[in-house]
């Protein structure tokens, strides 16, 4: 258990004190973390005032100025991809934006890759509702030349995962794995700072909601519906609450902070579910597991899922340990 003075704990100083723990560390890590920090910041700024810059609507459009008015996903793509080649610490970037993987120019290369999701929630961006940004981030481990098997690592590879969430404040959540623990930083606003305010978070063991699409239920597995129905069933104990923000950080950061499970799972129109492996369920099932929960396919670990292509889908169920091992136990039933 970390014990902090949260009164004066940036995420910098956090990060940098997290470092010297490590004799051995160069320092490569802290500055990409402070470089991703940087983005989050910038893409925050953009999300508070998109609605009066028209940063929402159509990408390609004019302002009034007759400046190229950008969408707030291709801006916050292009923030994090400049903020991480300047970082001098990647190689090798891969963004739910880019068909393809993006190498960085061979002067300013490091030895990191990060694999991320620059603006999560998209749909919810012209209603104000919460969304936000989602990394991952690997070390490449051949001296083979770059190529996209370099980020083909199960997420129980990764070296750091985080990510921001823009709700009612900004919140950066993040984990450097081995068992180090998950700390949440809020921006404040007032000093532009990431201050450390939730401390060591712990998912609890069990929760009292579900978060699913149950628009489509009529797609959904026998396990599924199963799952859903006893959680609705008082027969079954007191049923419990549903939320679905349709921004998986949003759900996700719910689901860390007060317990239950999130549910995206394979559909009968897709067999892979929609969320891609890569930049949206490895990094958040890492955060979950390094704070206590669960996140699975409903067959395997999602952080065992051995990648094969960089945009690649999962179905994935991530959450408190004890509602999520009862949806793995449905799978069990209906695999027998
Ligand atoms: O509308 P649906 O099918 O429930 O999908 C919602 C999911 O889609 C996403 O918005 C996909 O992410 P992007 O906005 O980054 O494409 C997730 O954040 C969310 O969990
Ligand atoms: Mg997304
Ligand atoms: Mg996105």
């Amino acid at each position: 258990m970390h014990k902090f003075d949260t009164n004066c704990m940036t995420l910098t100083r956090f990060v940098l004190q997290e470092q010297r723990k490590v004799p051995e560390a160069t320092g490569d890590l802290t500055q990409l973390l402070n470089s991703i920090q940087t983005a989050v910041k910038a893409v925050s700024s953009a999300v508070r005032k998109a609605g009066i810059a028209k940063l929402h609507g159509i990408a390609g459009t004019v302002n009034v100025q007759g400046e190229d008015v950008k969408k707030l996903d291709v801006l916050s793509n292009e923030l994090f991809i400049n903020m991480l080649k300047s970082s001098f610490t990647t190689c090798l970037l891969v963004s739910e934006e880019n068909d393809t993987y993006i190498e960085v120019e061979t002067e300013r290369r490091g030895k990191y890759i990060v694999c991320f999701d620059p603006l999560d929630g998209s749909s919810n961006i012209d209603v104000l509702v919460t969304i936000g940004s989602i990394f991952s981030i690997l070390r490449k481990t051949t001296d083979e030349p770059l190529s996209e098997k370099d980020a083909l690592q199960p997420g129980n590879k990764l070296v750091a995962a985080g990510y921001a969430v823009y709700g009612s404040a900004t919140m950066m959540v993040l984990t450097c794995g081995r068992g180090q623990g998950v700390n949440g930083f809020m921006l404040d606003p007032a000093i532009g700072e990431f201050v450390l305010t939730d401390v060591n978070i712990q998912i609890p063991n069990r929760g009292k909601i579900f978060s699913i699409n149950e628009g489509y239920s009529h797609l959904w597995d026998e396990a599924v519906t199963e799952y859903v129905k006893n959680k609705k069933d008082p027969k079954q104990g007191k049923p419990y609450g549903a939320r679905y923000v349709g921004s998986m950080v949003a759900d996700v950061h719910r689901t860390l902070k007060y317990g239950g499970i999130f549910m995206y799972p394979a559909t009968k129109d897709a067999p892979n579910g929609k969320l891609r492996l890569l930049y949206e369920c490895n990094p958040l099932a890492f955060i979950v597991k390094e704070a206590g929960g669960l996140a699975t396919t409903g067959k395997i670990p999602i952080l065992d899922v051995q990648p094969t292509a960089i945009h690649e889908r999962s179905p994935i169920f991530l959450g408190s340990k004890d509602d999520v091992q009862d949806l793995i136990d449905l799978y069990k039933k209906y695999s027998n």
